[in-house]
């Protein structure tokens, strides 16, 4: 088996639509559609091990809990599980009032008596059915004519308008789905959509849902644009019918042609959840409402607990969401390279509460959906001193000096390189101790004693150094002034910077100083304590131990 070197000889290119005075390239999409959701019939279909009605219930529940209104339940005539699950849904009084179930059959007259029978009692429905009308459909499946593919759709539906007038309890909505469209003639699609509305005659009031499904979706997605618009402008009573969009994704496209579908004039659109579906799946809904969202449109769906809805239906689904899916997958929130890092940074600590949202790299706050900024920010060998930062600050309340952050991220790349691994906050903190917080080699701070007088202070130190103590004195401007003049070592103060961690009681101090010693290069030290002279001689400690130790590992 080989790819063909031609594969003109086995594929042929899709023909353009001639619709060269095409609108939709310059419209936006400014409302949300009517949603229909097809997972527990389309995504259900498709299952190694289809749903369960337990799964079902659960799967329709979380449904219900989005927001969404229009939810194609299954295919009763298929299977029992299907009928119970709609019987349940029904005499189990699960479904809203506000909320109308789908069901899905062939537009054959037996399996549509089934689908009625499902159907008793429910205060509304909508009963949709399909056929394929392409080409090579009516040749292979149907052995028909055109014709003779008209009359399955009509047959079907006055058989469909029947069996509706003998049960006037139920509040009826038809749906015909000429399954293929995407592949069938464009103007035979409207040919067939019209003899549907000749038996239905809906109304304004009453309207007829007209479903056009990319089945499988064989071309780039403005030549579907292209076949929506040319379906809109040519179907009769447009004001009557809802047009509706059911998108595959078998060319990675299904998002994008359902959102030029719209912009095209499409009413309504189905799909599933995180994309699943028959083969590539159908067009995923939370993408597109989300991609309607960060366009500043509200969806009507509320993902505000995105990670919930993903846990259920993948439990339901037997199905993982990829780690790269748009908006919930596990690294989507996430930037291990350090320019992204830095700039993530940057654009939290400028972004206003209120205002547009502009943070580098995010296209919409994790925080809107139910994700925490935590997960946002990862390190590995890639990252750069502005996540490292991130993490601190987020986590350990720890702002490093800008030098220190440079010098401190090669400590982190060091490590990350030498794991292969990603770093996790509380690594990088515990790597922070290990290099600077209990650097007490060869000097070990063990006590002091402060004394100031007229501008002058002087300090006393008790310090261990191997298993011997000894005691420093020095007098200065100020207490670490004193404390650099008692050193058995010549030390450059380059610069010194604190903040407080927390509040109230229980708040500490941070103190950080860039030193050097004999020049060497300068490096940093770090303490922490309650009281902020301390953790200044802390922190001169911790880069004198840090700097003798690096002279003596040169020496050596
Ligand atoms: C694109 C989609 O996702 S469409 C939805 C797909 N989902 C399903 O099919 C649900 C599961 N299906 C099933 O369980 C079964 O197919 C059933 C119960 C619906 C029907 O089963 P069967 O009666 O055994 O028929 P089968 O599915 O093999 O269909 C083949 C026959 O139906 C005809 N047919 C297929 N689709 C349709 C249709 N939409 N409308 C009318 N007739 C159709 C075929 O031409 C074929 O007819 P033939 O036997 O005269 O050649
Ligand atoms: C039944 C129809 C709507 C379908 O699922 C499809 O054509 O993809
Ligand atoms: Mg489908």
């Amino acid at each position: 088996m080989t790819m063909l070197k031609d594969p003109s000889q086995k594929y042929r290119a899709f023909p353009v639509i001639n619709l060269p005075d095409r609108t939709w390239p310059s419209k936006t999409i400014t409302q949300a559609p009517i949603w229909l959701s097809s997972d527990l019939r389309d995504g259900n279909q498709s299952l190694i091990e289809p749903m369960d009605a337990a799964k079902k219930m659960r799967f329709f529940k979380t449904l219900v809990q989005v927001g969404v209104k229009e939810i194609e339940v299954g295919f009763p005539s298929a299977s029992q599980t299907d009928f119970d699950f709609v019987r349940e849904l029904i005499e189990g009084g699960h479904i809203p009032d506000d909320v109308t179930i789908q069901v899905l059959t062939q537009a054959r007259d037996d399996l549509i008596s089934r689908t009625f029978e499902s159907l008793k009692g429910a205060k509304q429905a909508i009963v949709h059915y399909y056929n394929a009308t392409a080409p090579s459909f009516r040749r292979i499946v149907f052995n028909q004519d055109k014709a003779g593919v008209v009359q399955i759709a009509v047959k079907a539906a006055r058989t469909i308008s029947r069996l509706a007038a003998q049960a006037p309890e139920t509040n009826w909505r038809f749906e015909y789905s000429p399954e293929v469209f995407s592949s069938t003639e464009t103007d035979f699609a409207v040919e067939v959509c019209n003899s549907v509305i000749e038996v239905f005659q809906p109304t304004p009031a009453q309207k007829l849902i007209l479903n056009l499904p990319a089945t499988i979706e064989a071309a780039t997605p403005n030549v579907y644009a292209d076949q929506i618009e040319y379906f809109g402008r040519h179907i009769d009573r447009r004001d009557s019918v809802i047009i509706s969009l059911h998108t595959h994704n078998d060319r990675g496209t299904g998002v994008a042609a359902s959102e030029l579908g719209l912009m095209a004039g499409a009413d309504r659109v189905e799909g599933c959840l995180f994309g699943n579906g028959e083969r590539t799946g159908n067009v995923d809904l939370v993408t597109l409402a989300l991609n309607l969202y960060t366009q500043g449109v509200d969806p009507e769906l509320d993902f505000s607990d995105i990670d919930a809805v993903r846990k259920v239906v993948e439990e339901c689904n037997q199905l993982p969401v990829h780690p790269r899916h748009p908006y919930v997958g596990d690294l989507v929130h996430t930037a291990f390279s350090g320019s992204h890092q830095d700039a993530i940074r940057k654009g939290f600590a400028q972004q206003k509460d209120g205002e547009i949202w502009e943070v580098p790299y995010l296209p919409i706050d994790p925080a809107d959906i139910g994700r925490d900024y935590e997960a946002v920010i990862r390190v590995n060998s890639q990252s750069g001193k502005g996540g490292i930062a991130f993490l601190l600050e987020q986590e350990y309340g720890i702002s490093l000096p800008r030098r220190m952050q440079i010098e401190f991220s090669q400590v982190v790349q060091k490590e990350t390189d030498r794991l292969g691994l990603e770093m996790t906050a509380e690594q990088i903190y515990s790597l922070l101790e290990r290099e600077y917080l209990q650097a007490h080699v060869p000097y070990t701070l063990k006590g002091h004693r402060l004394q100031e007088e007229n501008g002058t202070s002087a300090v006393d130190v008790e310090v261990l150094s191997a298993g011997e103590t000894q005691h420093w004195r020095g007098i200065g401007k100020g207490p670490l002034e004193a404390l650099v003049a008692g050193l058995p070592a010549a030390v450059e103060i380059m610069d010194y910077s604190e903040h407080a961690i927390g509040a109230g009681a229980h708040a500490k101090a941070a103190a950080y100083i860039e030193i050097r010693l004999d020049g060497q290069r300068p490096l940093h030290g770090v303490g922490i304590d309650e009281n902020i002279t301390t953790a200044s001689f802390r922190a001169l400690f911790s880069a004198l131990n840090r700097a003798l130790r690096e002279a003596d590992a040169k020496a050596a």
